[in-house]
């Protein structure tokens, strides 16, 4: 009976989806695939990426860190499971543009409340179906990620020169500042009580939302944490007013190198040694105040099932991942930050696909990150012992303890 229920609700709300369209993919290089148009009609730029979950792909169009990317879906069927009122993590859909090879044309699920054509409709998002991802893949996989645009509806009208020359006058990822784009305009508290957990809570800390997903500060909530989530353009005022016990950066669309607000906010909350976790764009952000680099990777890492060694116990996890730039810091050991101030710092997680920094540990200050989705929304749930390591941290650092000797210790047992 549910099936037949859910087929009527999209049997009848499946009349407002326009009929699709010839639709055109272009790529900056010059390269074009032709499809037909998915969800709303007309014209998307951005950088043309793809991501290799099988599932989750409703978790990845509402990540804000895939702002002005054009997201190519190496699933070949997608749509299945429909969209329902519980899996965004934000509150609309960031993606540009979106990029299918088969869209369900009914999705079947019990939790479904409408179509995902019906979704990139209502929220304006330009799409494409019937083109050949893998073979996208390929090409960008061999000649990096680039520019792109999606064009359907009248827009596809214009000759395929014109169309390039559209994408070659849209704005590169490299340079682009968009977490505070993304962010939000008044901060708000995600509290324990509301996520299972009874009592008081045990710690709270401030948490900067570059473009956080949902389940970031319910995993900390979960585990008795209370968060106050700031926006992109908070102070170290604004910290310390709450008086907070850690120090948290979320993950966030654009490039590293453009976050100089947020590196100094960093640097001065290091300097007051308050204990420190960064995911993603927040592993970027604690590399540029250590004195690191950041560059930006050929192709980037998304998808749901990337390998990442933690070199401190050895043991490897499956993690969800969504990243195109990386930190530029040394592989071998422990060494002292390019910004000495803050003592020792060692690459604590590792791609093993491409030897990718994927976290980073400071032994003299109580701060570390990973350049992954502990959160894994969507994901594989390996990695949620970080949220529980970065509560060791607050507790050992609020009682006193020499954290940064533990952390390295910890390190030399592994060797
Ligand atoms: N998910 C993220 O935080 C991404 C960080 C950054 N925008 C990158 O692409 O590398």
């Amino acid at each position: 009976m549910p099936i037949v229920e859910s087929n009527k609700v999209t049997d009848s709300n499946a009349a407002t989806s326009p009929t699709p369209s010839a639709a055109v993919l272009v790529l900056e290089d010059g390269r074009i695939f032709r499809g037909r148009s998915y969800g709303a009609q007309g014209t998307a730029l951005g950088e043309a990426v793809f991501a290799t979950g099988m599932t989750g792909y409703q978790e990845t169009i509402t990540d804000p860190s895939y702002a002005r990317q054009l997201v190519v879906q190496t699933a070949p069927h997608i749509g299945n499971t429909g969209v329902n009122g519980e899996d965004a993590e934000s509150r609309k859909i960031w993606v540009e543009g979106y990029v299918v090879r088969d869209a369900a044309r009914r999705p079947s699920n019990w939790r479904s409340e409408r179509s995902l054509d019906e979704e990139l409709v209502a929220q304006g998002i330009v799409g494409i179906q019937g083109v050949d991802t893998r073979a996208i893949t390929r090409h960008l996989r061999e000649h990096k990620t680039m520019r792109a645009g999606i064009f359907s509806g009248e827009a596809a009208n214009a000759s395929d020169k014109e169309l390039l020359d559209t994408v070659l006058a849209s704005a590169p990822m490299e340079g682009s500042a968009l977490a505070e784009e993304v962010s939000i305009d008044e901060a708000y508290v995600v509290d324990p009580k509301d996520h299972g957990w009874e009592g008081e809570p045990r710690f709270s800390i401030a948490a900067v939302d570059l473009g956080i997903k949902a389940m970031t500060p319910v995993r900390f909530a979960e585990r008795g944490v209370r968060v106050h989530v700031l926006p992109a353009t908070a102070t170290l005022e604004d910290v310390n007013a709450l008086n907070p016990d850690g120090f948290f950066m979320s993950n966030g669309p654009g490039d590293p190198a453009t976050a100089d607000h947020q590196v100094k906010l960093l640097r001065s909350v290091l300097d007051e040694k308050l204990p420190y976790f960064g995911i993603c764009f927040g592993n970027q952000i604690l590399g540029r105040a250590l004195g690191f680099g950041t560059y930006k990777l050929r192709y980037g890492h998304r998808g749901i099932n990337q390998p990442v060694m933690d070199r401190r116990t050895g043991k490897v996890e499956i993690t969800s991942q969504n990243h195109g730039f990386a930190v530029d810091a040394p592989l071998n050991g422990a060494t002292v930050a390019p910004e000495e101030r803050y003592g020792r710092v060692e690459v604590s997680h590792v791609s093993l696909n491409d030897d990718v920094v994927e976290g980073l540990a400071c032994l003299d200050i109580p701060a570390f990150s990973v350049q992954y989705h502990p959160e894994a929304a969507a994901g594989p749930h390996d990695a949620a012992y970080l949220f529980d390591r970065f509560i060791d941290l607050m507790a050992e650092t609020k009682a006193g303890g020499a954290t940064a000797t533990k952390n390295q210790n910890k390190t030399e047992d592994n060797k």
